[in-house]
């Protein structure tokens, strides 16, 4: 019976507005499935860190629900919190203690008890073994996002939230995080991301909730957002140099890149590539190359977010 499996994550009419005013979340409906990577999209101030932390309980919510792992956090917190370990978008920690001292502290916050600790597992699985009895202030940023997840994960959670994790670490850093990311996740663990990369998001989540202005504007199986794009790129080079480009009645845009390259723009629910070619070669010019270019989530991400 999976219909009767809560998701991981039910947000419902969740709104958020900030002492001041300002409307952080207005009317936010949405349902993170179990198992999955999802990633929560949107530009600066889309209002991802405020869902984030009103699941997290630091931020107290003008009205609406939620639920974690079937708990409502209003009706039942405590197991609500339980079920979610989130690695937030600051590094905080007590630069006097040791990243092993650092997770025993967390832990013994969880209430789990000593013998169920887990901290050295934890810090072989970030990488971290070598510097478990270090200060955490010698820890190089990239450590310490690291030790930030392993503390996010000391009272097991089922569902484990990054709140732009990746901002600030080099790229193989980034490797190496989303590799445990990933190890995790195929363990049955949940994974919600927000991230600016967009790449990222793509090559790593089942699914992709984007908002902007404090709204879902989609919230869709990754595949079913990259099909959204409706604009699809052609570059065409022809054998000999042209003075302008020709024109054809599939065309969307077309650019002279330089003398012998087209770049046509034609929209893929009203042409294809064989009609754009077919155009090119009747206004009395012959092929020698042609290079496609799939949309991206960028280009969703751009014709979603961008006002009309
Ligand atoms: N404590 C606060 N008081 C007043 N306004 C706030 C507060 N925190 C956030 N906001 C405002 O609420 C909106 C949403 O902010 P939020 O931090 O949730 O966005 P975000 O999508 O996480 O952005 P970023 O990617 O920059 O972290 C923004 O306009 C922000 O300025």
């Amino acid at each position: 019976m999976t219909d009767a499996i809560p998701p991981a994550i039910e947000i419902s009419h969740l709104t958020k507005v900030y002492a001041g005013g300002k409307r952080a979340l207005d009317d936010i409906s949405l349902s993170i499935p179990r198992g999955q990577i999802y990633g929560l999209l949107g530009p600066n101030g889309a209002g991802k860190s405020t869902t984030i932390n009103i699941l997290a309980g630091l931020v107290n919510k003008t009205s609406g629900s939620a639920r974690i792992w079937g708990f409502d956090i209003d009706q039942n917190p405590r197991n609500a919190k339980n079920s979610i370990g989130i690695v937030p978008q600051e590094i905080v920690f007590d630069p006097f203690f040791t990243p092993f001292e650092t997770l025993e502290n967390q832990a013994g916050y969880y209430g789990v008890p000593k013998g169920r600790r887990r901290s050295m597992e934890l810090l072989r699985a970030v990488h971290l073994e070598d510097k478990a009895h270090a200060y955490a202030r010698t820890l190089s940023g990239g450590m310490k996002r690291r030790l930030l997840v392993a503390k996010a994960m000391v009272h097991s959670p089922p569902i484990l939230v990054l709140d732009e994790p990746t901002a600030g670490v080099d790229v193989q850093l980034r490797q190496q995080l989303w590799e445990y990311v990933r190890e995790l996740n195929a363990l049955g663990v949940t994974i919600v991301l927000t991230t600016h990369y967009l790449e990222e998001a793509e090559e790593l989540c089942d699914r992709i909730g984007i908002i902007n202005h404090g709204r879902v504007i989609t919230d869709k199986p990754t595949r079913e957002l990259i099909a959204m794009a409706q604009e699809k790129v052609v570059q065409v080079t022809v054998d000999r140099d042209i003075a302008t480009a020709p024109s054809g009645p599939c065309f969307e845009k077309v650019e002279l890149s330089d003398p012998r390259t087209l770049t046509i723009t034609y929209m893929k629910d009203r042409a294809n590539a064989g009609q754009v070619l077919n155009a090119v070669q009747a206004s009395g010019l012959s092929i020698v190359d042609v290079v496609t270019r799939d949309p991206d989530l960028e280009d969703v991400f751009l014709s979603l977010t961008t006002p009309a």
